[in-house]
């Protein structure tokens, strides 16, 4: 048999979960988005919630919007990898491609808390790629909720109330990026990216060609 170079990383190599968290309002989603459309080998993976549809979102692409008798029923028939309570709301990840995708090579980015992100660590933790982004102060934090104008000032105080509190979870995270300056954070995200997919484990497709030099 020939020993070529594979040609497609995309159909060797096993897909991962990147995860994302980080306070309300660091930035987050604005990475997420920004990863969508540049790279086509990974995929959000969108959850449900019961939380009141914000303007500019779109159910089915942000989050699967349901009440809590949909939510309910869709914990008992065990359709979620994991769900947590957030903010008094509940999101969940449905498990509905997401291992078909992994094993067809391409990637699913997850917009999750640290609790979510503990699930899917012990359920999947080979597959796991944990990011954590951090705001620069606590005062731009606030700036981007507010500047973001998503949200009524209670809503505004409350995350800004659990923001310590998520911030102390860092150390569950592989990476902890500092989304200061918008580009420089993606890129870094960027690169963790492109060094995980390139990690021995994952790259199933060189086996065989490894194996191929190996026997000369
Ligand atoms: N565990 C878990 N957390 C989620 C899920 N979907 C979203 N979250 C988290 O819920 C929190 C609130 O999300 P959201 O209401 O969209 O507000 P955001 O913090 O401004 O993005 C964020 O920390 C999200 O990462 C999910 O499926 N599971
Ligand atoms: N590096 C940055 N500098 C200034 N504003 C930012 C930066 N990153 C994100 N933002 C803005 O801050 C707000 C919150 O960002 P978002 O991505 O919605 O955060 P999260 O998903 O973590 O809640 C948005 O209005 C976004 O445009």
């Amino acid at each position: 048999m020939p020993n070529t170079i594979p040609h497609d990383d995309t159909l060797h190599r096993r897909g991962l979960m990147l995860i994302l968290s980080s306070p309300s309002g660091a930035g987050k989603t604005t990475i997420a988005r920004k990863l969508l459309a540049e790279d086509s080998e990974i995929a959000m993976s969108v959850s449900a919630t019961t939380r009141p549809m914000r303007e500019g979102e779109v159910d089915g692409k942000d989050y699967f919007f349901v009440d809590e008798a949909e939510f309910e029923r869709m914990v008992d028939a065990s359709e979620f990898y994991e769900w947590a309570t957030v903010f008094g709301n509940r999101y969940g990840t449905p498990k509905a491609h997401i291992r078909d995708r992994l094993k067809a090579g391409g990637d699913v980015l997850f917009d999750i808390d640290w609790q979510g992100t503990q699930q899917l660590f012990q359920k999947a933790q080979a597959d796991v790629v944990r990011v954590f982004i951090l705001p620069p102060s606590l005062a731009e934090l606030n700036r981007r909720l507010t500047g973001r104008g998503t949200d009524a000032p209670d809503v505004i105080d409350a995350r800004m109330a659990r923001a310590q509190a998520e911030i102390s979870h860092w150390d569950g995270y592989d990476y902890v990026v500092i989304n200061d300056d918008v580009e420089g954070c993606f890129e870094k995200v960027r690169e963790i990216l492109a060094a995980e997919r390139m990690k021995r484990t994952r790259q199933t497709g060189l086996i065989d060609f490894v194996r191929g030099l190996m026997a000369g």
